[in-house]
């Protein structure tokens, strides 16, 4: 048995907790977050949306089987600090090739166990995600705060560009191409060109800092805008594309991030959620089919568009397709032209489902239905 270092979890507005040092030693600060997945926390801490985000698990036991080489949703782990409960001390599945607090340590990220997940997450329930530090290294919690204080706040933060490729590359289409898509990089997920190039799309990962010539260059057949990190009344460039995009009449599919940049393409706003959603049993209903999907959630911030009435804007018609039966927040945008048929759309969760139910995986064939009546219809014209 090894004893283990006591750390110290400080939250801005003074509430502390305590614990032992768990992965990493040292300091991390970052926003304190909560996670209700009771699965999939390997999926969670190299999904890069995470970035200077401190999750919080609310299953208690975290690290049961391990960590794998397959299951990963990007290069690394992205998150600023991790805090659970009760972790496993030894991990158990076959498919497991080690632990997951030796992988934390290896790649330095910092972390806090035996802490009283439950309090936390309340704390934050009720008076919204705030800035949070942990430290095995610092014993004085006011000392701590301090600097918590000084530490960059996720209102305003512009982060995509950090976490992005910064080379173009390319997912091959499984079987034989059918489309071409240009997916910009704002953090996305490698389930996500995945769910396309399973689907006949050959997938073109841009680079976040990337133009409409870029995107038009590589002659797709549609623009997907990926999930990623930081506040996104930020993100004016891969605005200005998907705009050049809708100009062209590019089909369009957006995921999180990429459903509140086009959110904000389309003239709305967008705004900081109390404590967000995050977890991957979140009810949402299609407004088009009444029919309700339980999917992945992870995001802090959300589009303020009106549920009752369409929005008239330059591109076309839009509606919120899709809205969360918790708290009726937007989970969805759709952009109709003249006639009523689909142009572009989004959604605010996760159906590539990674991890999570698999109930929105038809959002991926409704890229690829967009795409071939796009075609067929340019093909006519
Ligand atoms: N997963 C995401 O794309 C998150 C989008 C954004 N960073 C948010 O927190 O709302």
């Amino acid at each position: 048995m090894t004893t283990r270092t006591p750390a110290l979890l400080v939250l801005e507005d003074g509430r502390v907790f305590r614990g032992e040092s768990y992965g990493a030693a040292g300091e991390t600060f970052g926003e304190a977050v909560f996670s209700t997945g009771m699965t999939g926390y390997q999926e969670t801490l190299t999904d890069p949306s995470y970035y200077q985000q401190v999750v919080v698990q609310t299953a208690p036991h975290i690290g049961n089987t391990g960590v794998n080489d397959d299951d990963p949703e990007s290069r690394q782990i992205w998150v600023a600090g991790y805090v659970v409960r009760d972790p496993a001390r030894r991990a158990s599945s076959w498919r497991a090739t080690r632990g997951l607090e030796a992988e934390l340590a290896a790649q330095g990220v910092v972390g806090i166990s035996g802490v009283d997940t439950r309090a936390l997450t309340r704390h934050l329930r009720e008076r919204g995600a705030m800035r949070v530090g942990i430290s095995s290294v610092e014993a004085d919690a006011d000392a701590l705060r301090e600097r918590v204080l000084a530490s960059p706040q996720m209102l305003g933060a512009d982060l995509a560009a950090a976490v992005s490729t910064t080379e173009p590359y390319v997912v091959p289409a499984e079987g034989e191409r059918r489309f071409t898509v240009a997916a910009l990089d704002l953090g996305i997920k490698t389930m996500t060109p995945r769910r396309m190039a399973e689907r006949g799309i050959e997938v073109h990962v841009l680079p976040a800092t990337s133009t409409a010539d870029d995107v038009l260059a590589v002659r797709p057949d549609g623009l997907f805008l990926s999930n990623g990190p930081g506040d996104p009344s930020t993100a004016d460039g891969p605005r200005d594309v998907l705009r050049a995009a809708l100009e062209h009449d590019l089909p369009f599919f957006g995921i999180c991030f990429g459903n509140q940049v086009f959110g904000r393409a389309l003239g709305f706003g967008t705004y900081k959620l109390g404590y967000g959603h995050r977890g991957i049993n979140q009810p949402v209903q299609d407004r088009g089919t009444g029919k309700v999907e339980v999917t992945a959630h992870n995001h802090g911030f959300a589009v303020d568009a009106p549920l009752d009435r369409a929005t008239d804007t330059p591109y076309g018609r839009a509606e919120v397709s899709h809205v969360c039966l918790n708290d009726d927040v937007v989970e969805g945008l759709a952009l109709r032209g003249a006639g009523g048929e689909l142009k572009a759309f989004s959604v605010q969760y996760h159906p590539e489902a990674a991890a999570g139910p698999h109930d929105a995986a038809y959002l991926f064939d409704r890229f690829v239905e967009l795409m071939s009546v796009t075609q067929r219809t340019q093909g006519d014209g």
